[in-house]
């Protein structure tokens, strides 16, 4: 058997009868030491590839010359696609004992930490702080972003659309709610794209700042939270008063201050506001799961593992879904969503949220696309953006 990383006998995979807690810290602090040094080696060569982006950037620009500015490229130093690489690469290598979520985990802060010595990146969430759009802005990015709460959905499209932050984090649709209408409308006054998805398995609590659950005279939560506890609810607190407000955080910022009011929330605003759990999961379906989306002014170049968002409205006839359909069949696509819209410019006309399987740059894809801007009334790519990794 071969030496342990400190070059003694009593490493991982030993005889454990055998070694003893000495040895095996030094053996931590040897193994220790060395993830240090490639953590820096790594960040090094992150500062490195700034360098060569920026470079190859200016390079473009001096050749472009007499380009009109606003609609010249950004300097990028955030590639979804390398991270969702990096990350399903990291997930196929496992061999534990560590699981492939911890890995991936681990490896999303490194890259976290790396991109923000490139780079400071600002995102901007629907907030306030401890909502569990903030939680999957920190999941996609890691805890290196700087966060940035607004209070409404359009508020996050205007800060990313007026280049304040970077990118932005929406929720779209939650799986016993259904589609966040109001993200869908915003989409379609906006030129941003989407660049990321993230799924966040919502797990919901009963918080309270102290006292016991015999205290609690009302109970604040979004209405989303209400509706996705409600069976909860009406078993355990049949006639303590339901109040909706504007977020989960919201909820717990009022919990905080308040005897007597419990709040619904997550484990993030749990912590933000120093709240006690009276229960725990106590969501009605056990598998309620948020989906986000991640917006930003640059389309995203194919991972390889890819979802493309369109919305497209069709004229008024008998098949008209149908042949908006149809040359996916026909390339065998997958679809992963379909949601109608009122169009909002004429009254029973509709618009057609699809997503599918597969990038814009696939030549498979943008002959469905071509075939879509053909025949339809209007066809807009919202973005090509990696799968979900972690
Ligand atoms: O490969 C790059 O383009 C990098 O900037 C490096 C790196 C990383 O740490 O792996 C960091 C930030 C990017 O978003 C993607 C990957």
């Amino acid at each position: 058997m071969s030496k342990s990383a400190s070059g003694s006998d009593s490493g991982p995979g030993q005889d454990s009868s055998a070694v003893t807690l000495d040895s095996l810290r030094a053996d931590i602090d040897s193994i220790d030491s060395q993830i240090h040094a490639l953590l820096n080696r790594r960040a090094q060569c992150a500062q490195q590839v700034a360098e060569v982006k920026t470079r190859e950037f200016e390079a473009a620009q001096s050749f472009e010359t007499g380009s009109d500015s606003s609609s010249a490229q950004q300097l990028l130093f955030y590639r979804p696609e390398r991270e969702a690489q990096v990350l399903e690469r990291v997930k196929a290598a496992n061999t534990g004992p560590l699981s492939d979520d911890t890995v991936a985990f681990i490896f999303r802060e490194i890259m976290s930490a790396c991109l923000a010595l490139e780079k400071p990146m600002e995102v901007a969430y629907l907030g306030p702080e401890g909502t569990f759009t903030q939680a999957a802005a920190l999941k996609h990015f890691g805890h290196a972003v700087i966060s940035v709460p607004q209070t409404t959905v359009d508020q996050v499209f205007t800060q990313v659309e007026s280049g304040q932050c970077n990118y932005g984090v929406v929720p779209v649709e939650n799986s016993t709610e259904g589609m966040v209408s109001h993200t869908l409308d915003a989409f379609m006054n906006s030129s941003l794209q989407i660049c990321g998805e993230v799924e966040l398995r919502v797990r919901l609590h009963l918080l309270v700042a102290g006292g016991d659950s015999q205290d609690i005279k009302r109970i604040c939560a979004h209405q989303q939270a209400l509706a996705q506890s409600r069976l909860w609810l009406d078993a355990n607190f049949p006639n303590v008063e339901r109040v909706a407000v504007s977020s989960n955080g919201e909820a717990a910022r009022i919990a905080a201050g308040e005897s007597g009011t419990a709040a619904i929330a997550g484990d993030l605003a749990a912590q933000q506001y120093n709240l006690a759990k009276v229960a725990s999961d106590i969501e009605d379906r056990p598998d309620n799961t948020t989906r986000f989306l991640v917006i930003g002014k640059e389309g995203v170049q194919a991972s390889g593992r890819d979802k493309t968002s369109i919305v497209v409205s069709a004229n008024n006839r008998p098949g008209a879904l149908f042949n908006l359909l149809e040359p996916f069949q026909r390339a065998n696509v997958m679809l992963t969503r379909i949601d109608t819209r009122p169009s909002r410019t004429e009254t029973w006309t509709y618009v057609f949220f699809i997503e599918f399987e597969g990038h814009r740059d696939d030549p498979e894809i943008a002959a469905i696309l071509k075939e879509l801007a053909d025949r339809s009334v209007m066809c807009k790519i919202l973005g090509s953006y990696p799968k979900a990794a972690l």
